[in-house]
């Protein structure tokens, strides 16, 4: 079993340049599932749900090829099958556009129910019930998702939570169904304007995606076509972040700095110098850390897959922070592992309370899910002396080759 070895204490400079984004490309693979043609995908990010991805898409007859490691030509004119029900496809969360992807291209779908990172309850009502608003019939029995539809119609939808997922599900859904679908109370986050413009290059008529109401008008059929995916912003806040902790200054390269706003001005707050370029963003930290309040939300809110990084940029602030987690009902389950590395959080509820330490102690720690594990690393590259990483499965799930692109901003970082 692989694990991270982190000696701590090195002040991180220079360039990172961030790879596409694992929540869009999640969805635009799956997508393609629904185009009639050869799609082109690039700056799709080298991880491992999009290789577990690929996978299953070619289990289902479509036929992936990469030209090098960030670009995949989908042919899904060959896919023959519906059924995507293999164990490790359940495992990661993403396996759920497989579900609208299928259940639009062939009025059926049998997919496994989805795993991905581990926060308490994480239900699919509300893609269910978008399929079935649609006309689906939709059923779970045991760990697989049956759908089927004679004909899916266009309808209006209201959405009970924000949700990313249901948000995105039910326009894959939606693209080659009769009539127009309205979505209401729709998420926003870059990921979901990214599928939209996918689908509309090859085809669809999506409006709206980025505002809570997206109205998709169906099409006869979508044709291929080639796409470049947006860069990752969740990675894109993890350098920052890291860049900060170190007291750094790093160019962190390739984004869309609009997409960091609520993360450029939470760092602000905490002292942290940043500027904006028109595809960069350069955070230089020196000065102590100021402590501050912070509460995930959905897009444009500060996002929730970045709250563990900044919980742990915050138990190196002078003073007491508070961290409110509104998006998840239990993502605070790796605060132990930190307070084994010195920090001072204590959690009640969805709501963590954080008086900041001057230094964190390396020790033995294990990733308990996907981000964080990264904030493990953020401690790591703080401490003093050696801190220990296990279950490293979950941080390869969405960073590309982390340790080479810390390595390359100084860190002392090897997998062992
Ligand atoms: C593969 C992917 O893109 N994963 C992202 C996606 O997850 P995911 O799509 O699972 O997250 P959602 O936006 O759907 O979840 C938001 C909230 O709504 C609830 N909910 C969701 C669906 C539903 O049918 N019923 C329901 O109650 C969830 O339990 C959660 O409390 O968005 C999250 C929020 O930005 C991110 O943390 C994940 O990285
Ligand atoms: C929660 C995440 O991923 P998933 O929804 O795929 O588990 C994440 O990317 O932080």
């Amino acid at each position: 079993m692989s694990k991270l070895c982190i000696r701590g204490g090195k002040r991180l400079t220079g360039d990172v340049v961030i790879s596409g984004a694992k929540n869009a490309a999640v969805a635009i693979l799956p997508a393609a599932l629904l185009v009639d043609g050869i799609c082109e995908i690039e700056n799709l990010p080298y991880i491992k749900d999009v290789v577990l991805l690929t996978e299953a898409m070619q289990s289902l007859g479509a036929i992936t090829s990469f030209e090098d490691k960030h670009t995949v030509k989908v042919d899904a004119t060959t896919v023959y099958s519906y059924c995507a029900t293999e164990e490790s496809i359940g495992k990661m969360r993403a396996s759920y556009y497989l579900i609208g992807a299928l259940l639009g291209r062939f009025g059926k779908a049998e997919v496994a129910m989805p795993g991905g990172c581990n926060f308490g309850k994480r239900p699919i009502d509300q893609h269910i019930k978008g399929f079935e608003a649609l006309g689906a019939n939709v059923e779970v029995r045991g760990e697989t998702i049956y759908a089927t539809a004679e004909k899916l119609k266009g309808t209006h939808i209201y959405l009970d939570v924000v949700s990313v997922g249901a948000t995105i599900n039910i326009m894959l859904a939606a693209v080659l169904a009769e009539g127009t679908t309205t979505i209401e109370n729709a998420a926003k986050e870059p990921h979901i304007v990214d599928v939209a413009n996918f689908l509309n290059m090859m085809g669809a008529n999506i409006k709206g995606a980025g505002t809570d109401v997206i109205r998709v008008k169906g099409v006869e059929k979508l044709q291929g076509g080639k796409y470049s995916i947006i860069p990752d912003q969740i990675e894109a806040g993890t350098y920052m972040m890291a860049a900060a902790i170190t007291g750094g200054e790093v160019y962190v390269r390739n984004i869309i700095p609009e997409h960091m706003e609520s993360v450029s001005l939470k760092m602000r707050e905490m002292g942290v110098e940043i500027e904006e370029g028109d595809d960069y963003i350069h955070v230089s930290a020196g000065k102590d850390l100021i402590a501050t309040n912070v509460k995930t939300l959905p897009h444009p809110g500060f996002p929730t897959d970045l709250q563990p990084q900044m919980t742990v940029l915050l138990s190196t602030a002078m003073g007491r922070s508070t961290m409110l987690e509104s998006v998840f009902e239990n993502r605070f389950q790796y605060v132990d592992q930190l307070n084994n590395m010195g920090t001072n959080i204590t959690v009640y509820g969805n709501k963590a309370e954080i008086e900041g330490v001057s230094q964190l102690q390396g020790s033995e720690v294990t990733a308990t899910d996907l981000r964080a594990g990264a904030a493990m690393i953020l401690a790591g590259l703080k401490a003093d002396g050696e801190t220990y990483i296990n279950e490293i499965k979950y941080i390869d799930r969405g960073y590309e080759c982390v340790e080479e692109k810390m390595r390359a901003l100084g860190a002392d970082i090897t997998r062992i």
